[in-house]
């Protein structure tokens, strides 16, 4: 088994060794192996559902998709993350087992619509000898919602490899979950009704992803901090080694939710009156498991004219930089009204 370099593109075995041609396709069959196994089954039983249903496409025709949607935001617009990892799949399935997700650029240019299903048109725009280009139109009631361009690599390795250093936090087993942290909040006795209403609301939303926030937000006492963020991110559920392409689709689920966010940490006395994702690229650097624990590292450089940047660094538990993402949204705000002490 060729021990592959850190620092390979999106590879297409999960793991960090891997055949010399590595099996790689985006149908989501069970594992290799008895599928009637207890394990196997428990697998299936535990599979996430970002990788059963929200990455699950159905194929129309040729390069014609349909996805369906598992959790919307209460903006009620489609969740950027879901139609970013969905345009991937459908842009990856005509893309040969040879060749690895290793960017991607998007425009979000409509709302999405929670109450109709996606449809996904894939453009083959080049199949050149080391790179091949994808072009994704998510399609909603006739019109573009998203426009998407996928680029995939051959293996190329190099001798030129470098990246940051992660930074030193503590690790998700030291860290409770953003539902554990909200059941602490929601146990003071002299909780407010109006926030325990609140709390709950955001305990009954079933998001597919588990948060381990590394500095967590003093519940009620929101002040002023840089616009950097840092937390524990995984898929819920079981994916497995399966193939890089999907866990480069589910990383571009992951990396969209609160992301945005980041640009609001400096003014506590605001709050988002219309908030959304504009554009969203991502760079996939090297193997790794979207269903282990990895470090989300987010900072807003940058923020003006009811606009935010905001980037992302997505590093594996042994200190390697998985994947880089930057995204502007649209960010209009409206002062913080607190009830008068008087
Ligand atoms: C910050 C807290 C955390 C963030 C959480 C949410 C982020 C989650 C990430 C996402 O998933 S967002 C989902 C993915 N992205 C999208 O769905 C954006 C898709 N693109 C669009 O919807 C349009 O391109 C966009 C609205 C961005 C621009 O279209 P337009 O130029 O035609 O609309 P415009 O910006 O003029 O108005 C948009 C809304 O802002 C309102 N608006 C405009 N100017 C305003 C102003 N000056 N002040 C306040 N509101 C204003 C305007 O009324 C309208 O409200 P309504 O939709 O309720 O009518």
């Amino acid at each position: 088994m060729a021990e592959r370099k850190v620092g390979d593109i999106c590879g297409s075995s999960a793991s960090t060794t891997s055949d010399d041609h590595p099996k790689d396709t985006l149908d989501l069959k069970p594992e290799d192996g008895d599928p009637e196994s207890p394990e196997a089954q428990k697998d299936q039983d535990l599979k996430s559902v970002l990788v059963t249903s929200v990455l699950n496409l159905e194929e129309i025709d040729v390069d014609l998709y349909r996805g369906t949607h598992h959790w919307v935001p209460r903006t009620q617009r489609l969740f950027g993350g879901q139609i970013i990892g969905q345009a991937l799949v459908a842009a990856a399935k005509s893309v040969g087992d040879n060749l690895y997700a290793h960017s991607l650029h998007c425009y979000f240019v409509r709302a999405g619509d929670p109450k109709v299903p996606v449809l996904y048109q894939v453009d083959r725009i080049r199949d050149g000898r080391s790179f091949t280009v994808r072009s994704v139109r998510a399609i909603q009631h006739g019109q573009p919602i998203l426009i998407c361009q996928a680029s995939f690599q051959m293996l190329q390795p190099s001798p030129l490899q470098h990246q940051f250093t992660m930074p030193a936090v503590p690790p998700p087993e030291d860290l409770l979950t953003a539902e554990e942290l909200i059941r602490l909040y929601l146990s003071k006795p002299d909780l407010a009704e109006k926030y325990k209403l609140g709390l709950n609301k955001l305990l009954a939303i079933e998001v597919p992803i588990e948060i381990k926030p590394v500095n967590p937000p003093v519940f009620y006492k929101v002040t002023a901090s840089e616009p950097k963020n840092l937390f524990w991110v995984r898929a819920r559920g079981y994916i497995g080694e399966g193939n890089m392409k999907l866990h480069c689709c589910v990383a571009a689920y992951v990396s969209d939710f609160a992301l945005l966010g980041t640009a609001l940490l400096p003014y506590p006395g605001y709050r988002a009156q219309f908030a959304a994702s504009l554009d969203h690229a991502m760079w996939f650097h090297s193997t790794f498991r979207s269903d282990e624990w990895m470090l989300y590292e987010c900072e807003s450089p940058w923020a003006g004219g009811s606009r935010g940047l905001v980037q992302g660094r997505l590093w594996r538990r042994d200190g390697v930089l998985a994947a880089s993402c930057s995204q502007e949204g649209v960010l209009r705000v409206k002062p913080v009204t607190r009830p008068s002490k008087l």
